[in-house]
This record gives C-alpha cells, structure tokens and sequence, in this order.
C-alpha cells in the first residue's frame, strides 16, 4: 500500500512525468483501474482547484468520489491519547480514520498548518493521524507542511513550458494582507532542488526565511529585482515567517510582482491569488501567465499520484 504524502514519495520524476503526459493525452485509459473502487476526500480547510481536480481524476480512473468538508460538516475531532473529552471535541482520530477506512479505499486529506503551534503542524498531526489510524492509503491534498500534488503539477507545467534544459527559475514572496502557510513553499522547492537541471533561486525580505533544512544550498537573494533578473520562469508566493512561525513581519507592496519586473519571463502562481496585492492584472492578464495551465494540470498530476496507489492496493 503505498501513500502520497510528500514528493518523496514519488518513486521515478521522469516516469511520474511521462505518464502524467500519457493521462493528459488519453484522460481515460485507465478509467479501469479504479473500478469499484471509492476515494474519499476530506476538507479541513477551502479548496476550488484540489476539490474538483482530484474528482476529475478519480473520474478518469473510473473511481466513485465522496467528498466532506470535515472542517466544517464533520465532528470536531480530538488527536491527543488519552484526552478526557469532556471539551469541544465529539470524535477521537482512531475511530474516525478506521470507519472512514471501511468506506473508502483511498482518503485525500486537506488539512493546512494552523500557523500557531509549530510542533504539531511539523509534526503534521491531522495527517499523519489519519496515516496512523486509516488501514486505507493516504493522499495529501495540502497539509501543514507540504503540497505534493500542486509542486507536481508545478513540475509538469515547467516542463511543457521550459524552452531550455537549464531554465532559471526564481520562487518569490510577495505580499498578502494574511498569515498563509509555508505548505506550497516547501514542497516547490523540494521539487526545484530535485531536478539539478534547474538554476534555481528563492528571493524574499529578511526575516521570511523557509525552514533551513528545506533550502539547504539553495541560494537566496533579499534583493528582488536581481533574483528576477533573465528569469524564465518567476514562481510567486505569499508565506509567513517561519521564525517568529506564523508572523506578518512585512507587507512592503513593493514586493508585488509587475509585469516590469517579470519581463519576459513565464509567470507561476498556485492560485487561489489576491490581484494586485500578490501580483498585478498586467501580469495574470498577458501571455506569459501560466496560471491557467498549472490549475489543468492538477488533475493530471492527481491522477497518476491516484494511480499510482491504485497499483499499490
Ligand atoms: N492551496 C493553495 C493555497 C492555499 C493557501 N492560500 C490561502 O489560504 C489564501 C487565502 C486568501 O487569500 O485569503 C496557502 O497559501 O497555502
Ligand atoms: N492551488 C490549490 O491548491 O488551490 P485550492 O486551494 O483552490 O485547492
């Protein structure tokens, strides 16, 4: 049984790659693996693009899908042992995850970081609860520290696009009225440092430092406008400190990326994007955005990360 919890978890990039192509050119030619079988999907936290993309895959792979929004529909669920639940929590984690588990054969799990207890978001609680727990493999659709599926799709989305084997490509910070995760941060710059191909940069002000054993060698630049310079691809990203984690040290607008600054560079963004606090409508409305693109290859990367655990079962 395998699960898909981090890009770690994907065996081979080129052949992960190569069939998220195949998937994209023949949606359906493996609408049998999945027959009969059920994937549920639980919502912690807002979702567009994961919600409906994943449901497109299973689709494509001939799975039924149930979808909750736990956050919001399900019991508030307790996650510590031996816990007098005399509180506001109704379920416990054990018996949630194992009666899921006899209604699905696989979970998706949304479950962002709560920005407020570091050590239960790097210990990634809500996931690896339902790891713990499920007897089901787990998908993760966004958890406290990671986006395995959106750095996928990230990853095809350069390689249809990239004109040159060594491309630069830059992740920058840009601001947001909002404490956001580093979830997507993260799992982008795994899937970056992976490829040694890539020339790959991360620029942000001070004091917007990634965990440390994430970045590594990877350089990093607090001034923008060198990072950005003859970049071909700019991948931009809101996130909040990470040390003091969760804080809003700085929202200088002029972090905001322009269509000046982009050049002739192709431009990234996860999405859901906050227009001309993030990025400016230049930029998302020409032709270098690609914006749209990443968002369609959610699907194919959901797929094969689905298909994937399929063969597992
Ligand atoms: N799944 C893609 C990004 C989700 C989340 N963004 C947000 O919450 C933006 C919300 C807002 O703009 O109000 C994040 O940064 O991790
Ligand atoms: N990019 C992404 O994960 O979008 P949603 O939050 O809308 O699912």
């Amino acid at each position: 049984m395998k699960h898909y919890l981090s890009i770690d978890d994907i065996d081979s990039i080129p052949s992960w790659l190569s069939l998220a192509a195949e998937c994209k050119k023949a949606p359906l030619k493996y609408r049998k693996l999945g027959e009969g079988k059920v994937l549920g999907l639980l919502f912690f936290n807002n979702s567009l693009r994961t919600r409906l993309s994943t449901q497109k895959a299973a689709f494509h792979l001939g799975m039924h899908c149930m979808t909750m929004n736990f956050g919001s529909e399900g019991w508030a669920l307790e996650f510590e042992d031996g816990t007098i639940m005399d509180q506001g929590k109704a379920e416990h984690i054990k018996e949630a995850a194992q009666v899921v588990s006899q209604y699905c054969d696989v979970l998706g799990v949304r479950a962002f970081a709560s920005l407020t207890d570091k050590e239960k978001d790097e210990a990634e609680m809500v996931l690896n609860g339902f790891k713990k727990y499920a007897s089901i493999p787990i998908l993760n659709m966004e958890s406290a520290t990671g986006h395995p599926l959106q750095a996928f799709a990230d990853l095809i989305t350069i390689s249809e696009h990239s004109q040159k084997k060594n491309p630069k490509i830059v992740l920058s910070w840009a601001p947001h009225p909002k404490a956001l995760p580093h979830a997507v941060a993260n799992s982008f710059i795994k899937m970056m440092g992976q490829n040694p191909q890539f020339e790959f940069s991360i620029t942000h002000p001070m004091g917007y430092e990634l965990n440390q054993d994430l970045v590594q060698h990877i350089p990093v630049s607090y001034d923008q406008n060198k990072a950005l310079k003859d970049a071909d691809f700019v991948y931009v990203k809101n996130w909040s400190a990470y040390q003091p984690y969760g804080a809003v040290l700085n929202n200088d607008p002029h972090w905001m990326l322009t269509q000046d600054k982009l050049g002739q560079a192709k431009f990234m963004h996860c999405l859901p994007v906050r227009r001309n606090v993030v990025v400016e409508d230049r930029v998302l409305d020409g032709n270098n955005s690609l914006v749209i693109q990443q968002a369609n290859n959610r699907t194919y990367a959901a797929q094969v990360a689905l298909l994937k655990i399929l063969e597992s079962l």
